[in-house]
C-alpha cells in the first residue's frame, strides 16, 4: 500500500510511457495529461489511475534506478546501473556502511550508494569541478538522499580525502592510480577499494599501483548485460545495445 512521500513508477502500458512521481505531491503534469498523486495515498501497489486526458497508468513502487533515471539531470558521463549495482555487491555496502567516493560527477553512483547505506551510513563524495558538483547537489537533494551524503568540492589528487575511516573507497575518475596512496589513509584494514576503469591502459596503471601499496585479493570483473525483447512471438536479443562500459577492479587493504 502506498504512503505519502513514497516514490512510484507510473506506467502507461499501451505506449510503454513511464514517469516517476512522489505519492501525495499533488497534481503531476505529464505529456498524457495531469495525474493527481494524492489519490494514490493508501491504495494498493498496482492500482490503475486515470489522467485528465483519460490515459491509464499503473502505479507500482519505484526502484532507486527508476527514481534516478527519471529525476536526475546528467552532466558528466554517469555510471551504468549494471556497474553501479555490481559495485554495491563487490564492496558489500549495506545499511550503516561508511563510504568514500570520487568523483561525484552528476551523482548517479552517489545516489545508489546512499540508497544502500541508509539509514545509518554515510557517503563522503568528492568532486573537483564546481559545475558538476552543483548538478549533483541538486540531483541528490531532489530525491531526498542528501541526509546520507557529504558532498565536497575537492581535487582528491591534490588534497586527499580527509581523516575519516571508511569501509570502502570507490573511484570513478580519470586517474585513480594517483589517489591510491590517499585511499590507503582512509580505508580500514580489510576494507575494499573499487575502481571503475574504462580502458585497458587505465586498468593496467591502477593494478600496478594497487600492488605497490600491498592491496590483496585483486580482482577484475566486467559485467556483460544483454537485453532481450519481451514481445511474445519476437523473443530475441535487442538489435542495438551498449557493448562496452568498463571493468570493476576490487582489492582489499592489507
Ligand atoms: C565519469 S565521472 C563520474 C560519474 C559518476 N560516478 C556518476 O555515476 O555520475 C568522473 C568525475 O570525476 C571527477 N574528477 C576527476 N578527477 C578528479 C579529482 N582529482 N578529484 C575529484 N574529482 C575528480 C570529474 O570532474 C568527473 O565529474
Amino acid at each position: 500500500m502506498f504512503k505519502k512521500n513514497d516514490w512510484t513508477l507510473l506506467i502507461e502500458e499501451d505506449r510503454n510511457y513511464k514517469i516517476v512521481a512522489k505519492v501525495g505531491s499533488g497534481l503531476l503534469q505529464t505529456i498524457r495529461g495531469y495525474i493527481d498523486t494524492d489519490t494514490l495515498i493508501g491504495v494498493p501497489y498496482g492500482t490503475v489511475v486515470t489522467s485528465t486526458l483519460g490515459a491509464k497508468f499503473r502505479a507500482i513502487p519505484a526502484t532507486i534506478f527508476d527514481i534516478i533515471e527519471h529525476r536526475f539531470r546528467i552532466k558528466a558521463q554517469a555510471i551504468y546501473p549494471k556497474d553501479a549495482i555490481y559495485i554495491v555487491k563487490a564492496t558489500a555496502i549495506g545499511p550503516g556502511s561508511r563510504v568514500v567516493e570520487a568523483g561525484t560527477g552528476s551523482g548517479f553512483l552517489t545516489a545508489v550508494l546512499a540508497w544502500y547505506v541508509r539509514p545509518w551510513g554515510i557517503v563522503y563524495s568528492f568532486e573537483k569541478r564546481f559545475d558538476h558538483i552543483r548538478v549533483a547537489i541538486k540531483n541528490i537533494k531532489s530525491v531526498g538522499l542528501d541526509l546520507y551524503v557529504d558532498l565536497q568540492l575537492r581535487d582528491v589528487v591534490k588534497s586527499g580525502f580527509g581523516s575519516m575511516k571508511v569501509d570502502a573507497v570507490i573511484l570513478d575518475m580519470g586517474d585513480p592510480w594517483n589517489v591510491i596512496e590517499k585511499a590507503v589513509e582512509v580505508l580500514k584494514s580489510g576494507g575494499t577499494l573499487a575502481v571503475f576503469s574504462t580502458t585497458i591502459e587505465h586498468m593496467s596503471k591502477t593494478v600496478e599501483m594497487l600492488k605497490t601499496y600491498n592491496f590483496y585479493n585483486i580482482s577484475i570483473e566486467e559485467v556483460l548485460l544483454r537485453r532481450w525483447k519481451s514481445v511474445v512471438g519476437e523473443l530475441r536479443p535487442e538489435t542495438f545495445d551498449v557493448v562496452h562500459t568498463g571493468w570493476i577492479i576490487t582489492a582489499r587493504k592489507a
